[in-house]
């Protein structure tokens, strides 16, 4: 048996450590703007519970490789835990932690009844074969069973999981819970539209961030998976020229907008966008420096830095990931102009969707895409508004604005629950 030492490129490595110093310095600021008194502080500062199991994988050739999984759940005043499954070597219980704290803010600005989880596993699925996968995945439902289901947890897709992820995700709990099929809303049959939610959201955050005609507006995005590349197309479908985008492979640019059904298949073909012969190759983070109106992250925490804010050019950075701008950033960002609209906004179109879906299961109803998509637009829209509105009113930042609404509410559940829960 052996125990499995991620190895990737140090760039791939994110840092849960700075995750968690970045979801704190968030928190604290929105702390003091609410007059938040210290045992309230201290507990919105800490995990509800965290859970961290051995997962042992049987690997094809027999062998037995031993990862960590992780599940965190920040806080639960709201509602049951919501948050999605991450597979990245660079996961650990800090970054987790993070991301879980993010996703109770996320529910709680966008005014849906859930708390924050959310959870991960330190492996790079590319390196595993489907069989090793769904093995991996099962065994982790397992070890985490105790914490998840449909009226505590609901678990849902992230970086390095997919619907396979997840279908395999609802059978173990089915199967080791002995909870049944029906009506259950965590084995929907999947609300229309959850697919690309994330992705329509930010659509619908960069033109409203944007407030013109987005005709001739030249974007970037970082990342080219289930969030980037549809956040690419909708951008495309709405006016904007999307001229680079990047994966962990490489980028690619090209002046006049890129073909993005071209560079897909591309992409599907080849793994990843670095060889695409029809635009110009770029260093992988390079990407972050074009001279763009409109900078979208969709890829991991911890993208934009001190290092390279100085560097960014766009006037705008829409946060598709969770955490792409540390403070640092964020502080340079602003003092250049730059705006910023935060990731618990511009990224909540999944989680609203997933809630929709959530309740549809409940009611044992399907609804149109139509409907659902005026739900989404709908929510996402009149949040943006709200979280303007109170930057312009207090002379905040709008991830500073968002977070009073957001720690606001969850702070007020607290006092009105009584504060244990
Ligand atoms: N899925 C969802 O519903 C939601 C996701 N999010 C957030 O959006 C972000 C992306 O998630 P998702 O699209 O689901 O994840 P995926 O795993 O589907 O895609 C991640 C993408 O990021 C790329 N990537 C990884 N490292 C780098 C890097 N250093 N530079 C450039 N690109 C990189 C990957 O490239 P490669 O394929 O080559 O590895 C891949 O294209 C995450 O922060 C996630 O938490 C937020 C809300 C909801
Ligand atoms: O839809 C969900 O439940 C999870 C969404 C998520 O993980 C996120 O917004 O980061």
């Amino acid at each position: 048996m052996s125990i499995m030492v991620p190895s990737t490129t140090p760039a791939l490595v994110t840092s849960g450590h700075q995750a968690l110093d970045s979801a704190l310095h968030q928190l604290g600021q929105a702390a003091d703007q609410l007059g938040l008194d210290d045992g309230l502080r201290a507990m919105l500062a800490t995990p509800r519970r965290s859970m961290t199991v051995s997962v042992p994988v049987r690997r094809e050739d027999g062998s037995l490789d031993v990862v960590q999984g992780f599940h965190v759940q920040h806080n639960v005043s709201r509602g049951p835990a919501k948050g999605g499954l991450r597979f990245h070597p660079g996961t650990d219980i800090h970054g987790i932690t993070a991301l879980a704290m993010w996703m109770t803010w996320k529910c709680a600005l966008v005014g849906i009844p859930y708390g924050g989880a959310k959870g991960g596993v330190a492996v790079d699925p590319a390196g595993l074969t489907v069989r090793e996968l769904e093995r991996l995945t099962r065994r982790y439902v397992n070890e985490i069973l105790p914490l998840i289901g449909p009226e505590k947890d609901i678990p849902a897709a992230d970086v390095g999981t997919d619907e396979r992820t997840m279908a395999w995700v609802r059978d173990a709990y089915k199967l080791n819970s002995g909870y049944s099929v029906s009506g259950e809303p965590m084995a929907p049959d999947g609300s229309s539209g959850r697919a690309d939610s994330t992705a329509r959201g930010v659509q619908i955050a960069v033109l409203s961030a944007l407030g013109r005609a987005p005709a001739g507006t030249t974007v970037a995005v970082q990342g080219f998976g289930k969030v980037g590349a549809p956040v690419a197309q909708h951008l495309a479908e709405a006016g904007c020229k999307v001229v680079a985008v990047s994966d962990a492979t490489g980028a690619v640019h090209a002046g006049g907008g890129l073909d993005l059904a071209r560079l897909r298949a591309w992409v599907a073909e080849s793994g990843g966008v670095a060889g695409y012969r029809h635009a110009d190759a770029l260093a992988r983070d390079d990407l972050f420096e074009l001279d763009v109106d409109v900078l979208v992250p969709a890829a991991l925490d911890g993208a934009i830095t001190e290092a390279n804010a100085p560097r960014v050019r766009a006037r705008l950075v829409v946060e598709a990931a969770n955490g792409p701008v540390t403070p640092g950033a964020d502080e340079i960002l602003h003092a250049n102009g730059t705006t910023v609209v935060p990731d618990i906004l511009a990224g909540a179109g999944g989680v609203i969707v997933s809630h929709l879906e959530w309740v549809q299961n409940l009611q044992a109803s399907s609804w149109s895409p139509s409907e659902v998509e005026l739900k989404l637009s709908d929510l996402m829209r009149s949040t943006f508004s709200e979280v303007t509105s109170l930057a312009a009113e207090r002379g905040l930042t709008l991830r500073q604005a968002a977070h009073v609404i957001a720690v606001g509410r969850v702070a007020e559940a607290h006092h009105v629950r009584g504060l244990c829960h």
